[in-house]
């Protein structure tokens, strides 16, 4: 068995070490429900660890026990460092919208004003911003009532936004409203902005536990399986998929086009592509492709559509960003502004088809915005009440600057410093992108062949016998 050396990010046991806000004084309302449970396949005890790598070679590539990496487990305590009874707890929703903002927010408000017994839980509007006094923005109280069947709608009823605030304004408000948690729904962005949160309140010496719901349709958090909301976001990006397949399908020489979000992951373009299996090119920022030449993307195209008289590309807004013009542009988080590539395929599909004579029927479909707006899927339902329950048990037990997330099955804390510590994308070798492959039929490189073919009279039999 080939020994398979740790990943060179494989962290540290060090660094999967969680912060806590010291010693738990108070018994936990659920205590009850803990009595005896240890760890089996099914439950991870409090005092147990969960393992990061899961294959005999990487494990064997460690020098023992104490030095495999491992998460703290996520789950309720039988001891916790806030006292329910005076506990007072905030929530925010961070970054661009996701599937099941709204199920975080209401299954935090239920899991803490029923099973814990908090008596407030403040919700803090439009992101950061509803902590930044200048915003005018005054929280809104959580209630049994108030959050009743709101995950039945898309977005997030406290609202988000983007652009980062000063940590010391934001500790400011929290300490004024009292609040000693601040749960963070947020993607990548969102975990830097609570990291120096929660620095900023431990320089103070304010015991104020800050963790997060990892959010984002991208699937770029690393060391969580997936993020939520990102199920119900391909399947409704499946959806275009679906309809440029029938478009393209009921046309001579028809060719759809789908241009879909995941910033500078390809996830959402993959997992699409594979729940609809229509589609014959999946472009992701992970593999670049040619455009034009030998085997390039137009080059397979004109074949696909010769051969079956039609084709579906998927393309990854991240993808082929070397085609267009180098952008500075930032959002107000910082974030790159990409070039549009789905436009840029669309019209050089339609001029290399114009420029061979050949006919062309194309439909280009970019559902942008419509992919994120969509209300939670069954799964991503369940996947956000669990996280959620996962986030308040790690809160009034006194953990900070983690986000909670699921590993292999198991919910686990990961330190926020560990999260935002790179990004999560498609790996070229990985058998996901080897699923693509298979699902679509594509190259897998477009572009010319890597080796010059053997000159021809290489191929003559003295050559060979060698
Ligand atoms: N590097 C950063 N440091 C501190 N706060 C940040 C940082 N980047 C983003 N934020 C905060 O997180 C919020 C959301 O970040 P953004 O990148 O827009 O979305 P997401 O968190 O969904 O990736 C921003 O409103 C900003 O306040
Ligand atoms: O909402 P904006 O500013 O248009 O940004 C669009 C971007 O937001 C996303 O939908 C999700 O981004 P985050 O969840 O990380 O905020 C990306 O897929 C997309 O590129
Ligand atoms: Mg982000």
């Amino acid at each position: 068995m080939d020994l398979v050396p740790p990943p060179e990010h494989s962290p540290t046991r060090a660094e999967l070490e969680v912060t806590t806000l010291g010693p738990r004084a108070y018994g936990s309302p659920l205590a009850g429900l803990l009595a005896g449970r240890r760890t089996t396949e099914h439950y991870v005890a409090e005092d147990d660890r969960v393992l990061l790598d899961d294959t005999v070679s990487a494990l064997a590539a460690h020098e023992g026990l104490a030095d495999l990496p491992s998460f703290e487990p996520g789950g309720p305590r039988r001891r916790l460092f806030f006292d329910p009874r005076t506990v007072r707890a905030g929530i925010v929703t961070c970054g661009g919208l996701c599937p099941g903002l709204n199920d975080v927010i209401r299954a935090l408000t239920l899991e803490l004003t029923t099973h814990y017994g908090v008596r407030r839980v403040l919700g803090f509007r439009d992101g950061f911003r509803g902590l930044v006094p200048r915003y005018g923005l005054s929280p809104v109280a959580l209630t049994l009532e108030s959050v009743s069947g709101i995950g039945e709608s898309g977005g997030s009823v406290l609202g988000s936004s983007r652009g980062e605030q000063d940590p010391e304004e934001v500790v400011d408000t929290l300490q004024r409203w009292g609040i000693d948690v601040l749960f963070v729904v947020g993607g990548d962005g969102s975990m830097r902005g609570a990291l120096r949160i929660a620095e900023c309140a431990r320089s103070r010496g304010a015991a104020i536990a800050v963790v997060g719901v990892p959010k984002t349709i991208d699937n770029d958090i690393p060391f969580i399986e997936q993020s939520f909301g990102f199920q119900s976001a391909y399947a409704a990006a499946a959806e275009a998929i679906r309809a440029a397949h029938v478009e393209a399908r009921s046309a001579p020489a028809g060719v759809g086009l789908v241009k879909l979000m995941g910033r500078h992951s390809g996830f959402i373009a993959c997992y699409a592509a594979l729940a609809h299996r229509g589609a014959d090119v999946v472009l992701i920022p992970e593999v670049p492709f040619a455009l034009d030449g030998e085997g390039g993307l137009l080059d397979h195209l004109h074949r696909r559509v010769r051969d079956q008289g039609h084709a579906v590309v998927v393309v990854a807004e991240g993808a082929g960003q070397e085609y267009l013009p180098a952008s500075r542009q930032r959002d107000a988080s910082g974030n790159a502004k990409l070039g549009d590539v789905g436009v840029l395929l669309r019209d050089r599909i339609q001029e290399s088809f114009a420029r061979k004579g050949e006919e062309l029927n194309l439909r280009y479909i970019d559902p942008s915005y419509a992919i994120r707006s969509v209300p939670a899927n069954a799964y991503d339902s369940v996947y956000c009440m669990r996280l959620a329950h996962t986030a308040v048990h790690a809160a009034m037990a006194g953990r900070t600057a983690i986000v909670v997330g699921r590993w292999r099955g198991r919910f686990v804390h990961v330190p926020i410093p560990l999260a935002v510590s790179a990004r999560n994308t498609v790996a070229p070798d990985g058998d996901l992108w080897l699923a693509v492959l298979e699902a679509t039929g594509q190259p897998p490189r477009l572009g010319p062949p890597l080796l010059e073919p053997l000159p021809a009279q290489w191929n003559t039999p003295a050559v060979r016998t060698a």
